[in-house]
């Protein structure tokens, strides 16, 4: 007998993450080919025709698993008794904007979407959140949600992890999946810091493979945190293909176990590494059971411990700046 069906919310549905995310939720990579998808599209007034279009196309597709698509602009009707939603929409940087405006307007949208979340979804929900400042977006929307368990929203740092797998298997000449308990560290941001120090492939260390702390320093880590930019460069709009397959990853992790492997997320700090509690950064997990764990008593060596601070500083400024908005509005 197929599983209940699962009860899934995507806001910013209109939008081209989306677009790149949807078809492979409800082809079951997240859930699996044995639990069908209720999905509930969340996007603007203005980005209902739109979504209309995408509605169709997940009907012309035939989904074995999509029983039901709704879609809203309020989003106490999208997260009505959800099990998991992917926070996608946010406000985009406009020209001329400051970051000061940019975290405002998106601090208001996720509190807001924090406590629809309390009010309505299921207290075992699992969120993620896609939309930029991630790390802020979630850290809001767990003030607005004080009735969900700690550890129910969680950010994205997958997409600097990936991005640091693949670079790394490259430049090691091993298949990605060789490369274990790779790290990346702090805010979706040009500040992560993705760490090498304790990865390994095969139980060799990865460093030592690649034997080259020059390229680690200065051509890696630097290429990795503007990845971003370079994709937004070329493609004339930011990445969304691989941010998609990021959130896919994350989430299918979290939900169906990483099976040991290390797997980077976003989540509220609980106070090690001196990341401020509640602080929500990227540090490396293991999942198991549909609960995340945070690798704890690692050596974090100098050069790690300085990256982690810069970003950690970085997140705290941020949230101090979203805590201002709150305190405002
Ligand atoms: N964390 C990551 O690794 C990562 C990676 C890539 C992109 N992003 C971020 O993801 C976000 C979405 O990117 P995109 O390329 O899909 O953008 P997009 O502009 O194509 O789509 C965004 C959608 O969100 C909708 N939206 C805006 N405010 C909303 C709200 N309050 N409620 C519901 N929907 C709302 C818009 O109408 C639009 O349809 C951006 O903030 C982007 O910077 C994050
Ligand atoms: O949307 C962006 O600013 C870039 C995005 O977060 C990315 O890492 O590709």
């Amino acid at each position: 007998m197929p599983n209940a069906p699962v009860k899934v919310a995507v806001s910013g549905a209109a939008g081209q993450i989306a677009y790149a995310l949807l078809f492979r939720l409800a082809q079951g990579d997240v859930f699996g080919p044995d639990t069908p998808i209720d999905l509930r599209l969340l996007d603007l007034p203005q980005a209902q025709a739109a979504l209309q279009g995408v509605v169709m196309e997940l009907d012309d597709c035939a989904f074995p698993l999509l029983t039901s698509i709704q879609t809203t602009d309020d989003p106490i009707i999208a997260f009505d008794d959800i099990d998991a939603a992917f926070l996608v929409g946010s406000r985009p940087r406009a020209k001329g904007m400051e970051r000061r405006d940019l975290l405002a307007a998106n601090a208001a949208i996720f509190k807001t979407q924090g406590a629809a979340l309390n009010a309505v979804a299921k207290r075992s929900v699992k969120v993620l959140v896609v939309g930029n400042p991630a790390n802020t977006n979630a850290w809001v929307a767990i003030q607005s949600a004080p009735d969900l368990p700690p550890g129910a929203i969680t950010s994205m740092i997958r997409l600097d992890h990936n991005r640091a797998a693949a670079q790394f298997a490259r430049r090691a000449g091993v298949p990605v999946d060789a490369v274990e308990k790779l790290a990346v560290w702090g805010n979706h941001s040009p500040t992560m810091f993705a760490d090498w120090s304790h990865a390994t492939v095969e139980g060799q260390s990865l460093a030592g493979l690649i034997n080259d702390e020059t390229w680690y320093r200065d051509t890696l880590i630097p290429e990795v945190a503007r990845r971003g930019t370079a994709v937004l460069e070329a493609r004339g709009a930011s990445s969304a293909a691989s941010a998609a397959n990021a959130a896919i990853n994350h989430m299918r992790d979290w939900v169906q176990g990483s099976n040991g492997r290390w797997v980077s997320m976003g989540v509220a700090s609980i106070g090690q590494y001196d990341i401020p509690e509640g602080l929500v950064c990227g540090v490396p997990t293991t999942c198991r059971d549909g609960v995340y764990a945070p690798v704890t008593g690692l050596e974090l060596d100098a050069f790690t411990r300085a990256g982690l601070a810069a970003s950690v500083q970085e997140l705290i400024e941020e949230r101090d700046a979203a805590l201002a908005v709150l305190a405002d509005a």
